[in-house]
């Protein structure tokens, strides 16, 4: 027996009443996600990636189809804390430290003080900011606050973590090591993760489906299923001509699907 996919969408739409007319931002997802994937959502501008990933979260409300996410709606999903998000820009309280805004998910929750602490220190550890703890979010780099926004997401334990372009705003040498580490911790914790990115190798890089979308409406192009090893993937990687295949076929889809534009 196959276990069931963690997300599945069936024929998803979305339209956004505006004041300027209807915004069909998807149309027809049909996806499912299974459990420990690395899933990354690839698309230009406007073709409704952080709007799927919003729909998973239960932030947005679709106008049609189905979507189940750890085998509930998406709304009670949410109810659940079935997921952590983290999004583009880290969004951390500068009034309180690295610690007390991973901690504030658990407050919130009713977590007693002593698990609080203890789960704060594992994920600290997991993200790599022991004895960071302290500290105020503006003494750290770009880099580390964004690492502190996924040991938020991660302070929960949620079995999914959506990640909405997460490193987009790094440079790219900083954004390599968080990539590194990010499949480090996806294999140490052994998450679900929903990805949404701009870059091609970040996305060959992570994922071990590659989800290519093209806009007016948001729909997808296609799916690739990586051939790359799921753990072992050194930086280095990068140079070889899997890897190469597989980037050349997400491009060769964002052209494509990106056709009637041009
Ligand atoms: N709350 C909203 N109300 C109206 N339209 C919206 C809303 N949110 C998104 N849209 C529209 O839906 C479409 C998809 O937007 P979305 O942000 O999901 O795209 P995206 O692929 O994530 O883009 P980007 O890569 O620029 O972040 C766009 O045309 C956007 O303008």
């Amino acid at each position: 027996m196959t276990a069931a996919p963690v997300i599945s969408a069936r024929g998803l739409d979305l339209t956004f009443e505006t004041n300027d007319g209807p915004v069909h931002a998807l149309k027809d997802i049909n996806l499912d996600i299974e459990r420990g994937e690395f899933v990354s959502f690839i698309g230009p501008s406007g073709c409704g990636k952080t709007t799927f990933l919003r729909c998973i979260a239960a932030l947005e409300t679709p106008t049609g189809g189905t979507l189940s996410v750890n085998g509930m709606s998406a709304e009670e999903a949410r109810k659940e804390r079935s997921y952590g998000y983290v999004f583009q820009a880290a969004g951390l309280y500068p009034w309180r430290t690295i610690a007390g805004n991973v901690r504030l998910p658990l407050e919130i929750m009713g977590f007693s003080k002593a698990e609080q602490v203890e789960r704060v220190e594992k994920v600290l550890s997991l993200v790599d900011l022991d004895g960071f703890g302290k500290k105020f979010p503006w003494q750290l780099s770009g880099g580390m606050q964004q690492r502190a926004s996924i040991a938020r997401a991660l302070a929960f334990d949620a079995d999914i973590l959506l990640m909405d372009e997460p490193f987009g705003a790094l440079d790219e040498i900083v954004r390599d090591k968080l990539n590194e580490e990010l499949l480090k911790l996806w294999e140490r914790t052994q998450k679900t993760i929903g990805f949404v990115t701009h870059s091609i190798p970040e996305a060959v890089y992570l994922s071990t489906k590659i989800v290519v979308m093209s806009p007016r409406p948001g729909q997808i192009y296609e799916v690739i299923d990586s051939p790359l090893p799921r753990f072992a993937r050194p930086l280095d990687i990068r140079d070889s001509e899997e890897f190469l295949q597989v980037a050349h076929r997400v491009r060769e889809g964002l052209r494509a699907g990106h056709a009637y534009d041009e």
